[in-house]
């Protein structure tokens, strides 16, 4: 039996633009997304996701129950569902050279699903890195993010970017833009707040929502670009551990974020709320629709105000978390 796990992260800035080669920088958080994986000798593959919750139901499936989960709720997003952990297991048994491995998977998530802390990314991360210990090979970090992009690429329809898969295999705070992947060195600390409003979004849908737009109108392509510019200067931001600077600059790519139609209304009752609680900036994090803001604040302001804030269902100081996916 092999347990290993893998962090959620945050987006400082350029989540979306990322998607057409502009940069990105997510930051991985400390709260983790556990996968446990036993390999079976009649070769087939069986799935327990007790977070996973579809339309109420905990979701099991594979070889002791249904090939697919029984639960009454749209096709597309069970397959989503299915296809993370599928598309992890098959990656596992393709860099190991078994392709006929079976395996219990057990997978278990202090993230929440669908809300823009990369979920998905973890696990995915943490399912390839079990099972390829699981049948005696150690991948490095580098190989889990590549292998955990393809099954994101995969899922989302052929429309993913490495930054989240990097980040949660590696650790820290990242730069992503197209296959160029780094790790940010010496980043100052970071006084993440995040806000969640219970809800989530469907990121495969967003983000083509996202590229109709851009498609459609000249200036929405142009409003992808200015986030790209506006990464740029957040990097120096970052380098200087001007705090102030990187909030002014997450405030700007939530209002270009919003332009491109992925916030809400509750994540903008969430970050007016932490923006008025004192916090230097506050933004969307992820794909948007619902789930998660981040805010930065080194008072007790911001998070004291999501406390009160109706719709917001919790708030949190998010750590960074320096270690990426890791054997347990
Ligand atoms: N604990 C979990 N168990 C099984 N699948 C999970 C779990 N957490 C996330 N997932 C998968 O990831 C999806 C959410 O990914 P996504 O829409 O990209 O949002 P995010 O990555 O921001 O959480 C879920 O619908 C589910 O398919
Ligand atoms: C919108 C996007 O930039 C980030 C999605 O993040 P999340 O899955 O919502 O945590 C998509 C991507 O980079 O693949
Ligand atoms: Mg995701």
């Amino acid at each position: 039996m092999t347990t290993s796990s893998a962090p959620g992260k945050v987006y400082l800035f350029g989540e979306h633009a990322v998607v057409y080669g502009e940069p990105a920088v997510p930051c991985a958080i400390e709260r983790r997304a556990s996968v446990t994986v036993e390999e079976r000798d009649d070769g087939r593959l069986s799935v327990e996701a007790a977070d996973l919750t579809l339309d109420g139901f905990t979701v099991t499936w594979g070889a002791d129950g249904p090939d697919r989960p029984d639960v009454d709720v749209p096709t597309p997003l069970v397959e989503a569902a299915m296809g993370y952990v599928d598309g992890a297991i098959e990656q596992a048994r393709d860099a190991a050279d078994r392709p006929d491995a079976g395996f219990d998977v057990t997978v278990s998530s202090e993230i929440p699903l669908g809300a823009g802390l990369g979920s998905s990314a973890a696990v995915v991360c943490a399912a390839i890195d079990a099972a390829t210990r699981e049948l005696g090979v150690s991948l490095p970090a580098e190989e889990v993010a590549d292998r955990a992009y393809r099954v994101e690429h995969e899922v989302q329809d052929g429309q993913a970017s490495r930054a989240d898969t990097f980040c949660c295999a590696v650790g820290g705070a990242v730069r992503v833009q197209g296959d160029d992947t780094r790790r940010i060195a010496d980043v100052p600390t970071l006084p993440f707040v995040v806000g969640y409003d219970g809800g989530a979004g469907d990121t495969g849908e967003l983000v083509a929502g996202v590229r109709a737009l851009r498609e459609e109108y000249g200036f929405a392509a142009d409003t992808v670009s200015a986030i790209g510019d506006l990464v740029r200067e957040g990097e120096a931001a970052l380098r200087a551990g001007d705090l102030e600077e990187l909030g002014r600059l997450m405030d700007f790519d939530h209002g270009l974020l919003s332009a491109l139609g992925v916030s809400s209304r509750s994540l903008d009752t969430m970050v007016w709320a932490a923006r008025e609680g004192g916090a230097l900036g506050a933004k969307l994090t992820g794909a948007g629709g619902g789930g998660c803001i981040v805010a930065l604040d080194e008072t007790d302001g911001a998070k004291t105000a999501l406390d009160y804030t109706p719709g917001c269902e919790e708030a949190f100081r998010a750590e960074l978390d320096t270690e990426g996916v890791r054997a347990e």
